[in-house]
């Protein structure tokens, strides 16, 4: 469980995070979304101790991360994929690691193995990594210790549609075993195939948080029929919100039913009447997120303040 409350981080005039508070529980994939320079990152490092708020508080099951006992037994965390020593081999680093957390080597091994780096690629310097392999390897560094929560920021950077795949049935079997997964990305997309709690970040703030099936429904319902311009009337002076779509369809604020007996009364023939899909979602998160600059130009400050 990761919970975090009003958490602040001014850089001088700056605020690159305000007041934000969310919780991310087991069992479940929690996607932080948000445009470049949103916040994910400042909000990560404050959960891990990297960066200190301004004000606010944040919990790993509970307890500060600072004072949690071994942290890396509590929470797997992957900011940096690139982060580690570049001059040693996969296996060392993993090694090295696992004297730290208490973890034997057999742990080491499963991980090599479970993210497809055993064998010849364990042996090789991380600096002649890819950036998927980088990736890979930071996951199995996260899941080193066996945390009962993992918080990874970007971590499909880097990995081919394959390995994005792979990663997102990592994560998945991950929370479905009661683990805590938060994961940040900047494509809705990314996100939106694995996650089931969405939270929304603009500018600092927090625009949405919600389940992703609730956020979809927030989308409405899409509708489309043989005659556009009838069932727009109808619906419209059914007093239904009515929003057009770039297919000719509709997007509306309501339930399948009075949508169905709308078009009915108004002898409209439907060739469609379904839940919004996911370009609801896409269009909800560029909307939520449109209005809010990215790259630190918040109204009343400039990020070189700090
Ligand atoms: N040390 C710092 N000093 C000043 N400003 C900073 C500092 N760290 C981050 N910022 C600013 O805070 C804002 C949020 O940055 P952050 O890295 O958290 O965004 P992000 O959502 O992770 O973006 P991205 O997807 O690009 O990684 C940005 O405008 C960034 O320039």
């Amino acid at each position: 469980m990761i919970t975090v409350e009003h958490l602040t981080k001014r850089y001088g005039a700056f605020t690159a995070v305000s007041d934000v508070s969310f919780t991310c529980v087991p069992g479940t994939v929690t996607g932080f979304l948000g445009p470049n320079g949103a916040g994910k990152s400042t909000t990560m490092r404050m959960i891990s101790a990297l960066t200190p708020p301004t004000s606010g508080t944040t919990t790993v099951n509970g307890v500060a991360f600072r004072d949690l006992p071994n942290p890396g037994r509590h929470i797997g965390v992957l900011l940096d994929a690139s982060a580690q020593h570049a001059g040693r081999s996969g296996r060392e680093i993993l090694s090295l690691s696992a004297q730290l957390l208490g973890v034997g080597q057999k742990r080491v091994d499963a991980m090599l193995e479970l993210v497809g780096l055993a064998g010849a690629p364990e042996k090789r310097r991380v600096g002649n990594y890819s950036l998927g392999m980088r990736q890979r390897l930071g996951l199995a560094h996260a899941l080193l210790g066996d945390p009962s929560v993992l918080m990874l920021d970007e971590p499909a950077n880097g990995l081919d549609p394959e390995g994005i795949f792979w990663m997102r049935g990592v994560l998945r079997d991950f929370a479905d075993r009661g683990g805590t997964v938060m994961l940040s990305s900047h494509l809705l997309r990314e996100v939106e195939a694995v996650a089931d709690h969405l939270v929304v970040i603009g500018n600092g703030k927090i625009v949405a948080d919600g389940s992703k099936e609730d956020l979809l429904h927030a989308g409405g319902l899409y509708v489309r029929g043989l005659d556009p311009a009838t069932l727009e009337k109808a619906l419209t002076e059914a007093g239904l919100s009515v929003q057009p779509t770039r297919d000719g369809g509709f997007s509306v604020a309501s339930d399948a039913e009075t949508i169905g007996r709308t078009a009915l009364a108004a002898g409209v023939v439907l060739l469609e009447l379904r839940a919004a899909d996911s370009g609801g979602l896409e269009e909800m998160f560029l909307r939520l997120t449109s209005n809010h600059d990215t790259f630190g130009s918040n109204p009343d400050s400039s990020k070189d303040a700090a």
